[in-house]
């Protein structure tokens, strides 16, 4: 992980009139333990890598939590970026972080892989530091500012700001799936979690299918009209008459700067050393995952592991790197899966690897950018078998990387991503016979097959970056914002002509926001 050392801090009033405000559980950086009382380091997940180089484009502050519990910390400048911590004491994080966040609504909203716990006591917490980034929110944003609110953690933000600043353009991006009512609708705090959403002007989902399954639980539970991806919220008690777009906007990666990384000559020299510290296989297969559930690496040792036991691979040919870094470690759940995973390494090292050759190099370890890179580089088949993801981009980074057009990706039917790279080997993990068919066909893949398909999904990542993802969802936060009453057609062919909006003041190296294919 990525250590960052040169904080700067400011007066609590420092940003107390930001144009542009982001708000997400986490801060892009969170403390080091192993750096003293100066050290920060890159947070981890998906979200952060996606959001940090849209806050470091331009001005405004980012509101969240910096990791750990009980410690005030002034406001502080880091790598270019304003950063406005919210504290939690160590109940919150028991409560609203481990306890709802993650044990009730991550579950829930990925399929119920695990089976999620209701408690009224995390709800009561989640009320409450939903409550806090509210008040922290109304007190930093400028008169008229952009307010971009981020994931499940802080879905009651949106309604909150509203009731306290109308005059703020609000946002909310959902970087988890939305469930099916179905199971959605277990949830005892289901209305509330909808009207706090209906708090923005615009809502985010990765896909199509989340933007209408959100929209159903509206019709279902509020009785509000929806028209395409438009919701007529009516005069009541919880907020003033009001439209809001509930649609995708599937997120993506900075895909000129991993290009960058990729065509360095010490990461491309790293990548020659990881192959060869791995015994120069035939094949490298590549695992990169939080260590969580719903990424499905037990699903995929399985596989592996019983394709080594028939013989159709071979361990003098293949070798797999699996890592799994730490994640929400005192959870039962992650316990539990950590123990699942490192029994199944232990088991097929212990029955197929020779002294000198092991079969899966497992790393519970979390690595920098330039060392995903190299292993990025490094690996023929890049393996995401997620039972359930928002999107993953893993994937896409993994495809970015792959200048030469060259490597494989197997790819879940069941990540965000799925919808955007074609040309990956599809599966469905939870067909065991059916991952280690993909996984066969990947590595017996030729080179030409290879090629073809990789150059397809590299044209989707090069028009499909993270930039252009925050233009077009800005973009539309401000029209909608600005004209709630207009007409935005559900499929805009362009973007509409505006100045000085928070989204052009994003320096992008790609100038041209492309509409997607995906917007529904
Ligand atoms: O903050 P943590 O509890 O340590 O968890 C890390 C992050 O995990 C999740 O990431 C998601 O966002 C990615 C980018 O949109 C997406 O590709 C992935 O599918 C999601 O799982 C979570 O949503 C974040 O809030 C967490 O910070
Ligand atoms: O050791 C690691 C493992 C992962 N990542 C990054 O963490 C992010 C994971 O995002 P993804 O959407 O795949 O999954 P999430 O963890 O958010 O569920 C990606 O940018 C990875 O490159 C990283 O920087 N170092």
């Amino acid at each position: 992980m990525d250590t960052v050392n040169s904080a700067e801090t400011t007066s609590a009033s420092a940003y107390g009139d930001s144009d542009f405000v982001v708000v997400a559980n986490r801060l892009p950086v969170d403390r080091d333990p192993a750096e003293g009382s100066q050290g920060w380091r890159t947070s981890p997940g998906g979200l952060v890598t996606a959001v940090a180089p849209v806050m470091k484009s331009q001005e405004g502050a980012w509101i969240g939590w910096t990791g750990v519990a009980d410690v005030d910390f002034d406001p502080f400048t880091i790598d270019g970026m304003h950063l406005v911590p919210v504290t939690l004491t160590s109940e919150d994080v028991l409560r609203y972080y481990e306890g709802f966040s993650n044990a009730t609504l991550w579950p829930l909203y990925h399929d119920v892989i695990v089976p999620p716990e209701f408690h009224r006591t995390w709800w009561d917490s989640y009320v409450r530091v939903n409550e806090r980034f509210a008040a922290k929110v109304a007190e930093v944003a400028a008169e008229g500012a952009t307010v971009w609110v981020h994931d499940y953690q802080l879905q009651l933000v949106p309604q909150l700001v509203r009731r306290m600043r109308p005059d703020l353009a609000i946002g909310f991006f959902n970087h988890i799936p939305f469930p099916p009512f179905e199971l959605f609708g277990q949830l005892p705090w289901r209305d509330e979690i909808l009207r706090g959403l209906l708090g923005a002007d615009l809502i985010g989902f990765q896909r199509p299918a989340d933007a209408a399954n959100f929209r159903r639980a509206v019709r279902g539970r509020l009785n509000f009209t929806t028209k395409g991806s438009t919701v007529a919220v009516p005069a009541g008690d919880f907020l003033p008459e009001h439209t809001v777009r509930a649609e995708a906007f599937p997120i993506s990666i900075d895909t000129p700067y991993l290009e960058e990384l990729a065509r360095d000559p010490k990461i491309i020299e790293r990548a020659r050393q990881i192959r060869e510290e791995v015994g120069n296989p035939k094949v490298v297969m590549l695992g990169v995952d939080r260590m969580d559930y719903t990424k499905g690496i037990r699903h995929r040792l399985k596989a592996f592991g019983e394709l080594l036991a028939e013989g159709k691979l071979d361990i003098e040919d293949v070798v797999l790197i699996q890592i799994a870094t730490p994640s929400r470690e005192r959870l039962e759940q992650y316990k539990i899966i950590r123990h699942d995973v490192e029994l199944a390494v232990g088991r097929i090292n212990g029955e197929q690897a020779e002294v000198g050759s092991i079969a899966v190099h497992y790393l519970h370890h979390s690595y920098p950018r330039d060392e995903m890179t190299a292993f990025f580089l490094a690996a023929d088949v890049m393996l995401v078998t997620a039972l359930r993801d928002g999107m993953n981009l893993v994937a896409k980074e993994y495809v970015a990387c792959r200048r030469r057009d060259d490597g494989a990706l197997v790819l879940s039917e069941f990540t965000g991503a799925a919808d955007q790279l074609k040309g990956a080997v599809m599966v469905n993990p939870h067909d065991i016979g059916n991952l280690k068919a993909g996984i066969l066909d990947a590595v017996q893949m030729d080179q030409k097959t290879r090629s073809r398909r990789m150059k397809q999904m590299r044209k989707k990542i090069a028009t499909d970056t993270v930039s252009i993802w925050s233009k077009r969802f800005l973009a539309e936060l401000e029209a909608i914002h600005t004209n709630p009453e207009a007409i935005i057609p559900d499929r805009p062919a362009a973007l509409p002509d505006r100045s000085t909006t928070a989204s052009d003041r994003i320096t992008s190296t790609v100038d041209t926001p492309a509409p997607s294919e995906d917007h529904q």
